[in-house]
């Protein structure tokens, strides 16, 4: 076939151009059942043309649930995937999603979902973890990988993102690449370590965020690159929700608390490297860091959102790196009419580095991330509401909360039912589901005020969540809660964590009877 011009600009190894093919012609390379991993974090720098080409192969030959895959992403692909949940194409999938159709199947039981850690992941797929039942001492039989150039080796350039393209193409059968002409290349931006394994794994020599010692590209074996797709469609990422008078208020409250840490000399002038989450509540907080005047903040994260480059602009933050730089279309153009000069101020890494706990823990990383609830204790749920909705899953969140120097959760102190507006407390007696433990947790914040938990027991740790973060609605029902339950646990000598085993899910029963957490009585207890 004829291979465009950009293509050929793009492709450096020549050989590949011999393997130039549209994705149509890939479809009977594709067989029910079999094991793929697809390039991409957080929605950018996924395939987008085999993805696209199978799911009208399944609609044209009505093949809906008879050709399935076990689906593995670095973290949350874009709108493909979401075609895939939609026209049933997903056997398995882990560790992290994004998007209604994909929850909806995971909750519906059509798709078995498995959430782990973002750094764990990929080195666990390389471990065989993921594919135990397969009896051919395969791991997955296709990696589908964007690529935004290709060097003279075959070496693959990867674009916005690296996630855990490194550790899938390791142990990949057969791999295509689609080069994406639409979108600059990112060449020069990434830093890339290979997957090393135990007992021969060394440490990652990083001490600074700028530190860059890996590669600049991801080598293969081209002779297990079967086809090169050319891609022209560029990642669409929706916009983030505009900040509101609840996340300016978290904003506030945490830039507050940064001063207040510098102050007292246990933060220094230019803070520590910042670690920011997913999602609007984080990228409003971001927004928030904008107008405190921090001068040369660094970044250490995995996602950097639109609110970053503000930052950069305003002359704030002087270096960021991630696994993947998630930027509405808006965000992408001002970072390419401006390449030269975020070329050199930011870094992407594997997901497996930026995620890295040792790293986290040596750089004294501020984590902040935001759950669906947290209780009076300090443990939180960041992934299924009511302890078994799966929103988008664990993500980084543990990997840094568990590690940073300080680990802060931000959320709205409550949020809207159809029947009450402040029907759902983000504070509540005990979590639905656990994923980060009291023994993570630094600092829980709302609008209403900021919990400062560090050195405090279960108990004085319930009071400063409850007077300090607690929706006012709600604040005479929790503490009214832990009354209860030190006067039970004084009973029963057991008031370190004192809870009422019976009561504790109450404003979660309440709210599915009643559409309010709003608790009218406790249930007796001896
Ligand atoms: C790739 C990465 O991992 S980055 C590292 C951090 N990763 C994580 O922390 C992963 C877990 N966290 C998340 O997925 C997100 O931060 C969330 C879902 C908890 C919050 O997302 P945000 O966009 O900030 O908040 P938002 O208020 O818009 O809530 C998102 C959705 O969750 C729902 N939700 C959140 N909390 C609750 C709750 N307590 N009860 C019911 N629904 C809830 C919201 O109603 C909303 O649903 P909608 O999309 O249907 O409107």
């Amino acid at each position: 076939m004829t291979v465009s011009q950009l293509l050929k600009q793009r492709v450096r190894y020549a050989p590949y151009l011999q393997r130039v093919k549209e994705a149509h012609e890939l479809i009977p390379l594709f067989k029910n059942g079999q094991y793929l991993g697809w390039s991409g974090f957080t929605g950018v720098g996924t395939p987008k043309c085999v993805p696209e080409a199978l799911v009208d192969h399944v609609v044209q030959n009505n093949l809906q649930g008879k050709l399935k895959f076990n689906l593995f992403v670095g973290a949350s692909a874009g709108p493909e995937e979401d075609a895939w949940a939609t026209h049933d194409m997903i056997l398995k999938r882990a560790p992290h999603q994004v998007g209604k159709p994909i929850a909806k199947a995971i909750n519906t039981g059509q798709i078995k979902f498995f959430d782990k850690h973002l750094s764990m992941f990929p080195q666990d797929l390389t471990y065989g973890f993921y594919t135990r039942e397969r009896t051919d001492n395969k791991i997955l039989d296709y990696m589908i990988i964007e690529a935004t150039a290709i060097k003279e080796d075959g070496s693959i350039v990867p674009g916005p993102s690296v996630g855990g393209s490194p550790e899938f193409l390791s142990v990949s059968d057969k791999i295509i690449v689609e080069v994406n002409t639409a979108t600059p290349s990112f060449e020069g931006i990434h830093d890339i370590d290979m997957p090393v394994n135990p007992p021969y794994r060394v440490p990652y020599p990083y001490v600074k965020v700028d530190d860059k010692c890996g590669l600049d590209s991801i080598p293969v074996d081209p002779d297990r690159v079967v086809a090169i797709v050319e891609s022209t469609t560029r990642d669409k990422v929706p916009p983030n929700t505009p900040s509101d008078e609840m996340s300016k208020g978290i904003a506030t409250n945490l830039v507050d608390f940064f001063r207040h840490e510098v102050k007292h000399g246990r933060l220094p002038d230019n803070l520590l490297p910042l670690q920011s989450g997913i999602g609007n509540i984080a990228n409003a907080v971001i927004e928030g860091l904008t107008d405190a005047n921090f001068k040369h903040l660094n970044v250490w994260t995995e996602v950097l959102q639109d609110s970053f480059l503000d930052l950069f602009e305003n002359g704030s933050l002087d270096y960021a790196t991630a696994t993947s730089v998630r930027l509405t279309e808006a965000g992408f153009e001002r970072v390419f009419a401006n390449w030269d000069n975020f070329k050199h101020k930011i870094c992407l890494r594997s997901q497996v580095v930026s995620n890295s706990p040792e790293l986290i823990r040596r750089m004294g990383v501020i984590a902040m991330n935001t759950p669906v609830e947290v209780d009076i204790y300090a443990h939180a749920n960041s992934t299924n509401v009511n302890g078994s909705r799966m929103l988008n899953g664990l993500g980084g969140s543990a990997d840094f909360l568990r590690n940073a120097k300080l680990s802060i959760m931000h959320c709205p102190s409550a949020r809207p039912t159809k029947t009450d507006p402040t029907g759902i407390s983000s504070i509540v007696p005990m979590v639905s589901h656990v994923d980060q433990t009291e023994h993570d947790l630094d600092v829980v914040v709302t609008e209403q005020g900021l919990a400062d938990l560090r050195g405090l027991c279960p108990r004085d740790r319930a009071r400063e969540i409850i007077n300090k973060c607690a929706h006012p609605d709600y604040k005479d029902l929790l503490m009214d809660y832990l009354h209860k339950a030190e006067h039970y646990g004084a009973k029963h000598n057991s008031l370190h964590e004192p809870h009422m085993l019976q009561n504790a899910f109450k404003f979660h029963t309440n709210l599915s009877k009643n559409g309010t957490m709003k608790v009218s009585e406790w249930d007796p207890v001896e």
